[in-house]
């Protein structure tokens, strides 16, 4: 299938809109974290960010498209995300992904932290598990976490292994979280809702932490 000027200009400007929402919460410090869109399935194509960019400013050369190989599909000096290899992994595993993206904030390398040795994060009974699809009765939600490890095309083949269509995200241990979705909104909720509760759950540990040590003062 051939991916026209007008989709990949979509494309780019649906990247502008996640990034400059994205980048108004902190979410990108210091140029980290990477996003895509997919063009087309076979053969496998993508806008992703160019690397190493300040994620907070729109500029003309904050895209450009690759395959599923990470290959720029079209003359560019820019480089594809040094995570590109990810993004393929994720449409490659998860067909029905459409739109991939990173962030690495506070609260997602807390949790993966406290719960690395366990290998997932597991969250019940909070609303917001339903902005994830998941719309059951006391519903549970259980991301993996995986190593973070420097070489990508490792980190991409752990990646791999733990992922699933059922659970829209994985962990990297103290670096960040990768969340998609069908398209760039469901994207956007699925890692709006992932944040939320990390958040509160290190939150709820904190004040619990705190009401422990006010009942029982040392
Ligand atoms: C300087 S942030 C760390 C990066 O190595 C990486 O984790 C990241 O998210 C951004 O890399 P990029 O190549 O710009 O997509
Ligand atoms: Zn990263």
């Amino acid at each position: 299938m051939t991916v026209t000027l007008e989709q990949r200009a979509d494309a780019f400007r649906r990247l502008d809109e996640a990034k400059l929402t994205f980048a108004r919460r902190d979410w990108f410090p210091g140029t980290s974290g990477n996003l895509s869109i997919k063009l087309s399935d076979d053969p496998l194509q993508f806008a992703v960010t160019a690397s190493g960019k300040d994620k907070t400013k729109l500029s003309p050369e904050d895209y450009l498209v690759v395959d599923g190989e990470s290959r720029p599909v079209e003359p560019t000096t820019l480089k594809p995300s040094a995570e590109t290899l990810i993004h393929a992994v994720v449409y490659k595993r998860i067909p029905q992904a459409g739109a991939c993206f990173h962030v690495h904030t506070v609260w997602n390398n807390l949790v993966s932290e406290l719960y690395f040795g366990q290998r997932a994060f597991s969250i019940q009974g909070q609303e917001l598990i339903k902005g994830l699809g998941i719309w059951e009765e006391n519903a549970r939600i259980t991301i993996p976490i995986v190593e973070n490890f420097a070489h990508i095309p490792t980190l991409a083949a752990a990646i791999e292994k733990v992922i699933t269509p059922d659970v829209p995200g994985v962990l990297i241990r103290n670096h960040g979280i990768y969340a998609w979705g069908a398209n760039d909104f469901e994207a956007k909720r699925h890692l709006e809702s992932f944040e939320f509760l990390f958040e509160y759950h290190v939150r709820w540990l904190q004040l619990r932490q705190t009401a422990v040590s006010l009942t029982h003062p040392q």
